[in-house]
Parts: structure tokens; C-alpha cells; sequence
């Protein structure tokens, strides 16, 4: 067990991340405004709203990449003061290193945070790549990749050190529809796996009824309203009016 799940053990609020009256603004213009939010462990989010609202700049705050100009940020309970190597960021761009193969760029986040202590490095990288469907791709690097390999060798990166926050701020959106499918898939069950809270932004609100156990909507004034999603974990989803239903719904409330 590493000392991420010890943490998670210790901390019985059920809430992994809390934002208390959170306000942001980029040199006096405000983007976010008082936002009040609590995301639970192993839950996850499919954050929503117009261009230009604030997705990407609520992901940075809960990444620790921005500071709030008012109000708080607690990860399990405890104020967060910059970026922490449990949480997780996955982005449209990838920032793949052009010299790291797709076994390399798995491997790197625990050469990092474990220094010399190689133990069972190795057989945890293998074991995921596997899982991704990356195993006869592990000595390709990035220019021999196709869009989702690259998509999937930056997932393995960011889950191979088992977080328990993933932020993921439209990684599907420049991928073709049977691609997403299978990425969004693989989100799904690496989310359950390590049992991570999930924070995914996207414009696609079938992706948002398809990953987020709750749809949070960022409006135009900078607040968040949280709306519960029945569709999710519904088999066949895409094949289910009740989905369609929901998707008409989450529409109407972003236009
Ligand atoms: N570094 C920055 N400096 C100044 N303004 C910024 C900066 N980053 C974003 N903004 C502005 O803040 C607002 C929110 O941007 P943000 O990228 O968070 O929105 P978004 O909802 O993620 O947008 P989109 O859906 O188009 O990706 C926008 O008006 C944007 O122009």
C-alpha cells in the first residue's frame, strides 16, 4: 500500500478535495466567483460550460498551478499550497518528451518520486502498459505514435504513480469518435481501479454523461452549479433515451 491510500485511510471525511469561497481574476478580471465545492474520493466529475467560463482555470487552481485570490483550497483536509505528486494533470496537449519512448515516459514519474530505490519499478510499468494495450508499443517514441497512443502513453504516465486526483482537461478532444470512445473507456476503468477522484473538463456533453458520476456547470458568472447524472455506469449508454433525455437537458442549460 503506498502512502497515498495510508493518507486516504487517515482522512474519514470522505472529501478529497474542498474549495471554500473560491475566487480567481487575471489581473482584475474576474473569472471565478465564490465557488463553493467538494469533490469525494473515488467520485467522479465532468466539469461543463461555455467557452471562456473558467474550466481550465478552476483545473489550475485544483492543480495548485494557480493560487486563489480569495477563499481556499483543501486536499484531504489540509491546505494546498502548491502541486503534489499525487495528483495527476493530463491535457489536450501532451507535452510528451520526443526522446522517451512510451516505456520511458511510464516509467519516468516513478524514477522521480522513488530516486534509486528500482524495486518492482519494472513489473508496475509492464502490468500498466498492458492494461493500456501499450505492450508492443513500449519502444516506439512519440513521432512513430497515432494521436490515441500518444493519448494513452500520457494516461500510463499520469496514473502509473497511483494518484488519487485526476485532472484531465480535454484529453479526448482532438481524437476521432471510435479513439475517444476507447480512451474515454480506459479513463473509466483506471478511475474505478485506483478508486481517484476524477475532475474531467470537455465541451462534449455525451463524454461529460459518460464519465462524470456528477456534471458540475461553470456559468458565465463564475459559479458552479452541481448536477447529478443518473446515466452514469448505465450499460449501453449511448443506445439509452434516458441518456439522450439528459443530453437534451445539460444542452438547453449551456445555451
Ligand atoms: N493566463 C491568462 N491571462 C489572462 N487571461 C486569461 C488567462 N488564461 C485565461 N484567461 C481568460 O480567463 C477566462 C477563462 O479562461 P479559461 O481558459 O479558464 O476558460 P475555459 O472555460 O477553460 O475556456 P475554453 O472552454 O474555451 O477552453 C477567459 O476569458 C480567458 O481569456
Amino acid at each position: 500500500m503506498n502512502e497515498n491510500v495510508d493518507q486516504r485511510l487517515i482522512d474519514g471525511s470522505g472529501i478529497l478535495a474542498r474549495l471554500r469561497n473560491v475566487s480567481f481574476d487575471y489581473g482584475g478580471k474576474p473569472v471565478i466567483k465564490n465557488v463553493n465545492l467538494e469533490l469525494k474520493k473515488g467520485s467522479s466529475y465532468s466539469l461543463i460550460g461555455q467557452s471562456g467560463t473558467g474550466k481550465s482555470t478552476l483545473l489550475n487552481l485544483a492543480a495548485g498551478f494557480l493560487r486563489p485570490k480569495e477563499g481556499s483550497i483543501e486536499i484531504l483536509s489540509k491546505p494546498l499550497k502548491g502541486t503534489r505528486k499525487e495528483t495527476a494533470i493530463m491535457f489536450q496537449e501532451l507535452a510528451l518528451f520526443p526522446w522517451q519512448t512510451v516505456y520511458q515516459a511510464a516509467l519516468m514519474p516513478l524514477k522521480m518520486s522513488n530516486g534509486k530505490d528500482k524495486n518492482g519499478m519494472e513489473e508496475r510499468v509492464i502490468k500498466l502498459l498492458e492494461e493500456l494495450g501499450l505492450t508492443e508499443l513500449k519502444d516506439k517514441y512519440p513521432h512513430q505514435l497515432s494521436g490515441g497512443e500518444r493519448q494513452r502513453t500520457a494516461l500510463a504516465r499520469g496514473l502509473i504513480g497511483e494518484p488519487d486526483l485526476l485532472l484531465m482537461d480535454e484529453p479526448t478532444s482532438s481524437l476521432d469518435t471510435v479513439t475517444k470512445e476507447s480512451i474515454q473507456e480506459l479513463i473509466r476503468k483506471q478511475q474505478q481501479k485506483l478508486q481517484a477522484t476524477l475532475l474531467f473538463v470537455t465541451h462534449d456533453i455525451e463524454e461529460a454523461l459518460l464519465l462524470g458520476e456528477k456534471i458540475l456547470l461553470l456559468n458565465g458568472e463564475g459559479s458552479v452549479l452541481t448536477i447529478d447524472n443518473p446515466c452514469y455506469l448505465r450499460k449501453q449508454q449511448r443506445k439509452d433515451l434516458a441518456f439522450y433525455e439528459q443530453c437534451i437537458y445539460l444542452k438547453e442549460l449551456l445555451m
